[in-house]
């Protein structure tokens, strides 16, 4: 469970969310918005990248602000842009890095970031150099290599944009499929459909949380 509680962001400058209250328990959870509206920031609370200036983001008891090494494995966190997290030269060396806290035995360990390949219908992809992956791929990639550790949240920042309309339908039904809590924020409406959960954020606030047809209506009307 996640619970945020008075929060308020500052960054720079700006002001770029107010007084944010939520309890989220849902398995599924989406996040809308307009550009700039303070989506990521939103998720980047999630797991402690970014701290609340006033009040408390708590994942399973654990505050984001003083315990965040713990909050990070709990909660994976998918970026928009895959550069930002692949961090090694070949594909299954990335992957491979990912399982560096669990000590595994190496044999144990290949055994896992093959199965995870397979899955991802990148196993004839494992000795290839990660930076020449397509963009798709290294967003397959970046998802991979968070799932791997097995976190009990994940939280995925557009993790879609750069995905064409099968690995879209792919990640889409990965993302259903998961048996773990996942908050998703993107600008493609059709994911989030059959969620348990929308957020609607705008300006810096929460301005609907509902089921996913009256959010997207609420967003809808908003944008009109
Ligand atoms: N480090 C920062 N310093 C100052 N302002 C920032 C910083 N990070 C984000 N902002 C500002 O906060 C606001 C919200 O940004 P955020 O990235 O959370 O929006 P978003 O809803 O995810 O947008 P998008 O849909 O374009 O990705 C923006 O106006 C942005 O310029």
């Amino acid at each position: 469970m996640i619970v945020l509680d008075g929060v308020h962001v500052r960054l720079g400058e700006r002001d770029v969310l107010h007084g944010v209250d939520l309890t989220l328990t849902e398995r599924r959870i989406g996040v809308v918005g307009a550009n700039g509206s303070g989506k990521s920031t939103l998720a980047r609370l999630l797991n402690g990248l970014v701290l609340p200036t006033r009040g408390t983001v708590t994942v399973d008891g654990l505050d984001t602000a003083r315990q965040g090494a713990k909050v990070r494995r709990t909660v994976g966190f998918v970026f928009t842009d895959p550069d930002a997290q692949i961090v090694m030269p070949t594909v299954a060396e990335d992957l491979a890095f990912s399982l560096r806290r669990l000590r595994l035995d190496p044999a144990e360990r290949d055994r896992r970031v093959h199965a995870a390949l397979a899955a991802r219908s990148l196993a004839d992809h494992a000795d290839h150099p990660a930076h020449l992956l397509s963009g798709g791929q290294k967003q397959l990639l970046a998802l991979t290599a968070v799932l791997i550790t097995e976190p009990s949240v994940l939280v995925a920042d557009e993790p879609t944009t750069l995905l064409d309309l099968r690995n879209t339908r792919q990640v889409a039904a990965l993302l259903a499929a998961l048996p773990q809590q996942v908050v998703l924020v993107t600008h493609d409406l059709h994911l989030v459909e059959e969620f348990d959960r929308v957020l609607v954020v705008d300006q810096g606030r929460v301005v609907a949380d509902d089921a996913p047809a009256p959010a997207l209506d609420h967003y809808r009307r908003l944008m009109a």
